[in-house]
């Protein structure tokens, strides 16, 4: 339970699972339950350093109270001297931006893109029926489940809407919305924004406002024309230009993305993605 006091006595640590901005993420298992888990682990300075210790500590009150299928679980937290150490569901495929990669053309085919858009708006409904935006929905903060379910992971920039951003933006902003680089005040919408975004990098394999650099991709989120290579189906097209509408109010609402003819076509379509399997190069 998320009450209880953990420490690291209770668990058994055991490999890396690879490494996150500020620390280290390792597979574990609780000794009395042998229940696995993977753990967080953040160093106290680097997130003074960064001071980052409210966006932490958010991240642990929101993600630790969420309970959805597609969003990871958070069970609790402790901390010693130098260390703070995340309790976490453990999710055995792993960044779903690696899978990505591994696929043919490096995208996915329209039933698994669907299968996860459908997952990731489900998510989402639930978080916006808490008043919870997470603000950094991208590839990074995916993750796979069992049975390659998508779990949201890093609710690092969530807040509770509306809200107007006061950290400054680091990192890409290939999946932020127009109103949030402009530094406008922003609600749940922006979360709808994202998911048209990942819809367009799941069939394409990459997002349609990427460029050499930070102006250059500025300046295409602001007024560029979503292009589409010629392999992108009508309803797919269909989806993500109703999704990715400057004007916020004019988005698809996420209800209405569920319900779209073609996710609702192709989210029942079995799919030939190559899951982590050993042949793979
Ligand atoms: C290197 O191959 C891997 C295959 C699968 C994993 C699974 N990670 N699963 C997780 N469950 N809960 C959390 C939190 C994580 C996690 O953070 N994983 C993680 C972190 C940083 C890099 C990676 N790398 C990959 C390849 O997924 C995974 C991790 C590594």
């Amino acid at each position: 339970s998320s009450s209880k006091r953990w420490t690291l006595e209770n668990f058994d640590i055991g490999r890396g699972l690879g490494k996150g901005k500020f620390g280290q993420v390792y597979l574990a298992r609780e000794k009395s339950s042998r229940f696995v888990v993977a753990i967080k682990v953040l160093f106290k300075n680097q997130i003074k350093e960064a001071k980052v210790d409210h966006q932490l500590r958010r991240e642990i009150e929101i993600q630790s109270h969420l309970r959805h299928p597609n969003i990871l679980r958070m069970f609790g937290y402790f901390h010693d001297d130098a260390r703070v150490y995340l309790i976490l569901e453990y999710a055995p495929g792993g960044e779903l931006y690696r899978l990505m990669k591994k696929q043919p053309n490096q995208r996915f085919d329209e039933p698994m893109a669907a299968k996860l858009i459908a997952q990731l708006t489900d998510a989402l409904i639930y978080c916006h029926s808490k008043n919870v935006i997470h603000r950094d929905i991208k590839p990074e903060n995916l993750l796979l489940g069992a049975g390659n379910s998508l779990k949201i992971a890093d609710f690092g920039w969530s807040v509770h809407a509306p809200s107007s951003r006061r950290d400054t933006v680091c990192g890409t902003l290939d999946y932020l919305p127009p109103e949030m680089i402009a530094g406008q005040t922003h609600d749940e919408k922006v979360d709808i924004w994202s998911v048209g975004i990942l819809s367009y990098e799941f069939l394409v394999g990459k997002p349609p406002f990427e460029a050499k650099d930070y102006d250059a991709t500025y300046s295409n989120i602001l007024q560029a024309p979503v292009r589409f290579p010629s392999h992108v189906s009508d309803g797919a097209k269909d989806l993500i230009i109703k999704i990715l509408q400057r004007k916020p109010n004019r988005r698809l609402p996420l209800a209405d993305i569920l319900a779209h003819e073609w996710v609702v076509k192709f989210s029942k379509e079995a799919s030939n993605v190559i899951i982590n399997s050993s042949e793979q190069p």
